[in-house]
C-alpha cells in the first residue's frame, strides 16, 4: 500500500490544553480519508500542523516516506498540501483567475494573463470544475466560490487536499456537485481529508475514516465496514438517538406577528423581504426553509432589530416593536442565535462567563449597584457549561480558543437558558457534532413544549421537518406557502424552494 501521509505520535498543547496526544493516522494515495470527532476533539489543530499553521510539540509528519517540519502554511503549499478553509479568502471584487494567480505571484501586477487563464482552463477541465476564469469573484454563488478556492490549491500543484467541512454552506445541489469533484479527485489518485459532522456524506463519499476523541486517534476503519449509527457511537462513546420524540402541540396565544414586512439590502437598491406576513405561537416551532441567500437572514435581522425596515409591522407580545432597538427587543423577552456567531454571537477576547450573561451584565443578579458580582456570573456559568458540555470546562477560557462547536454551544447556552418569550434561531447546529445536535434539538423541543414561541431559521432540511410544527418556505424574498410539517414530504419542500407549486408536483405523480 503507498501512503502519501504519514501522521506519527503528533502531540500538540495549548498552554494546559492538549489539543493532540498520540495522534496516529495514515492517508492512502488517491482515497477519501474522513477525519471525525466530537467538538473540541482536535481536528482543526490537526490540519493547521499539517498546513503549516502550527508546528506539533512532539511527533512527526511525513509525506511519501519523507519527514518535513513546516515552518509556516508556505512550507505546507511547497510540499504539496493544499487546505480549502470553511470561510473562503478570495478577494470578491477580482476575477476568477486573478485569485487563483494572486498569492502565487504576490504584487505580480504584471503576470502572464493569458497563461494564467489557460493553465486555469487546463485545471479545471482536468478536475471537471468548470468555471469562468474571466468572472468577477463577487457573482459567484458559494458552491463556485469554492470551486475558486479548490482551484487556487491545484494550481499551486497540491497533491493532497484538505477540506474542511466543505458542504457547510452548500445548498444539497452543490454539495453533490463538490461530491462529483471529490470522486474525480479520487479517480486520479489525488488523496483528499475530509472533515464533516455530516456521517451520511462521509458514508457516501469516503474510503477510511479516522476517529477522534478529546485530542487523541482512536482508530481508522474502513467506510462500508460501518454504519452511521456505528460511526456515531464510535465518535461520542455512547448510543446517539437520531429519531426525535415530539409531544403532541398546545398551541397558545400568538407571540410575534409580521404584517407586510418589506426589507430592503443595506443601500436600499433590493428587495430582501417582499411582504411577508408571519405568525409564531406560544407552544410551536416554525420553521423557516429556503435556499441560502431568498430573504432568511434579512427577516430575521429585522425582526431582532439588527436591520431596519422599509415598510410593515413588527409586533411582539401584542406590541409593535419595529422601532425598538434591538437591546430593547431582547429585554422585552426575545432571544437570538445568529447564523454569524463570531460578528454577532460572541465577544472573542472575552472569557466564557462574561459571554454567557453578556446580555444581562447590567442587571440583577449579574450586577449590583454598578458593580459585576464575579463570583455569581461564575457560579451561574458552571452548570450551564456541564449540561451543554462546553470543553474544556474552564470558565475563564476566552471564547477565540474554543472549537468553533463549542462556541456555538455558548451562544446557544445563553439564549436558551434566559428563558425567553420568543427565541430565534439560525442555523442552530451548524459544525456541531452529532450528540451535541442531539441535545440541542432536545432543549429546543423542551421550551416549545414549555410553550415558548420558536422561530427556527436553517439550511438543514431535516432539521427544519423534524423540529418544526408549521413550516414557511422562502423564495426570492416571499413567502411561497406555510404548511403543516406534518403534512409535508422532504421533496415538496425542496419543491416550494425552488419556487415550484405542490400541486405540479401532486399532478405529476398522480400521471406517473
Ligand atoms: N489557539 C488556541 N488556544 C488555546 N486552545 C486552543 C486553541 N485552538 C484550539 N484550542 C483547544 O484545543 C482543543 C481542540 O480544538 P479544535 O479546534 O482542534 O477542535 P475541533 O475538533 O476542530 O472542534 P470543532 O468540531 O468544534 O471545530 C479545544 O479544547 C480547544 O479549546
Amino acid at each position: 500500500m503507498e501512503y502519501f501521509l504519514d501522521v506519527v505520535n503528533v502531540r500538540k498543547a495549548f498552554s494546559s490544553v492538549v489539543a493532540n496526544d498520540d495522534v496516529n493516522f495514515r492517508v492512502l494515495k488517491g482515497e477519501v480519508h474522513a477525519i471525525l470527532g466530537e467538538n473540541g476533539a482536535g481536528k482543526s489543530t490537526l490540519m493547521k500542523i499539517l498546513c503549516g499553521l502550527y508546528q506539533p510539540d512532539q511527533g512527526e509528519v511525513k509525506l511519501e516516506g519523507q519527514t518535513v517540519h513546516f515552518q509556516s502554511p508556505r512550507d505546507a503549499i511547497r510540499a504539496g498540501i493544499g487546505m480549502v478553509h470553511q470561510h473562503f479568502m478570495l478577494i470578491p471584487a477580482l476575477t476568477v483567475a486573478e485569485n487563483i494567480v494572486l498569492g502565487d505571484e504576490p504584487g505580480a501586477v504584471n503576470y502572464d494573463k493569458t497563461g494564467a487563464i489557460e493553465k486555469v482552463k487546463h485545471l479545471s477541465e482536468r478536475y471537471q470544475l468548470h468555471i469562468d476564469p474571466k468572472a468577477k469573484v463577487a457573482d459567484l454563488a458559494v458552491g463556485l466560490q469554492q470551486r475558486v478556492e479548490i482551484l487556487k490549491v491545484l494550481y499551486r500543484n497540491a497533491k493532497m487536499l484538505i477540506l474542511d467541512e466543505p458542504t457547510a454552506l452548500l445548498t444539497p445541489q452543490e454539495s453533490e456537485q463538490l461530491f462529483e469533484v471529490v470522486a474525480n479527485f479520487k479517480k486520479q489518485g489525488m488523496p483528499v481529508i475530509f472533515i464533516s459532522h455530516k456521517l451520511d456524506e462521509v458514508k457516501s463519499i469516503a474510503d477510511r475514516v479516522t476517529v477522534m476523541r478529546a485530542g487523541r486517534t482512536v482508530g481508522s476503519h474502513d467506510v462500508t465496514d460501518l454504519t452511521v449509527k456505528q460511526m456515531a457511537n464510535l465518535m461520542v462513546g455512547r448510543d446517539v438517538v437520531f429519531a426525535l420524540e415530539k409531544q403532541p402541540q398546545r398551541i397558545g396565544d400568538i407571540i410575534l406577528e409580521v404584517n407586510d414586512l418589506l426589507v430592503k439590502d443595506v443601500k436600499k437598491h433590493h428587495i430582501k423581504v417582499n411582504n411577508i406576513s408571519l405568525q409564531v405561537r406560544k407552544g410551536e416551532i416554525v420553521g423557516v426553509a429556503g435556499i441560502d441567500g431568498n430573504g432568511q437572514v434579512e427577516l430575521i435581522d429585522a425582526i431582532t432589530g439588527l436591520h431596519k425596515i422599509s415598510g410593515g409591522s413588527i409586533r411582539f407580545n401584542g406590541r409593535e416593536i419595529s422601532r425598538l432597538s434591538s437591546s430593547d427587543r431582547v429585554r422585552a423577552g426575545m432571544a437570538y442565535v445568529p447564523q454569524d456567531r463570531q460578528l454577532y454571537g460572541l465577544v472573542l477576547p472575552f472569557n466564557i462567563v462574561d459571554n454567557m450573561i453578556l446580555r444581562d451584565v447590567r442587571r440583577k443578579p449579574f450586577s449590583n449597584w454598578g458593580f459585576l458580582r464575579k463570583k455569581v456570573a461564575a457560579s451561574y456559568t458552571k452548570p450551564l457549561m456541564d449540561e451543554y458540555d462546553i470543553r474544556p470546562r474552564d470558565p475563564y477560557k476566552k471564547a477565540e480558543e474554543l472549537s468553533g462547536g463549542n462556541q456555538q454551544k455558548v451562544i446557544l447556552a445563553r439564549e436558551v437558558s434566559r428563558d425567553p418569550d420568543l427565541l430565534i434561531v439560525a442555523q442552530p447546529t451548524r459544525g456541531m457534532d452529532v450528540g451535541a445536535i442531539e441535545h440541542i434539538h432536545q432543549q429546543l423541543l423542551r421550551l416549545r413544549d414549555e410553550g415558548k414561541a420558536i422561530l427556527l431559521v436553517s439550511l438543514e432540511l431535516d432539521e427544519i421537518l423534524s423540529l418544526s410544527d408549521r413550516i414557511a418556505v422562502l423564495h426570492e424574498g416571499k413567502i411561497v406557502d406555510i404548511v403543516s410539517a406534518e403534512k409535508i414530504s422532504r421533496e415538496q419542500v425542496g419543491l416550494l424552494m425552488m419556487g415550484q407549486s405542490i400541486e405540479k408536483y401532486q399532478n405529476e405523480v398522480l400521471q406517473q
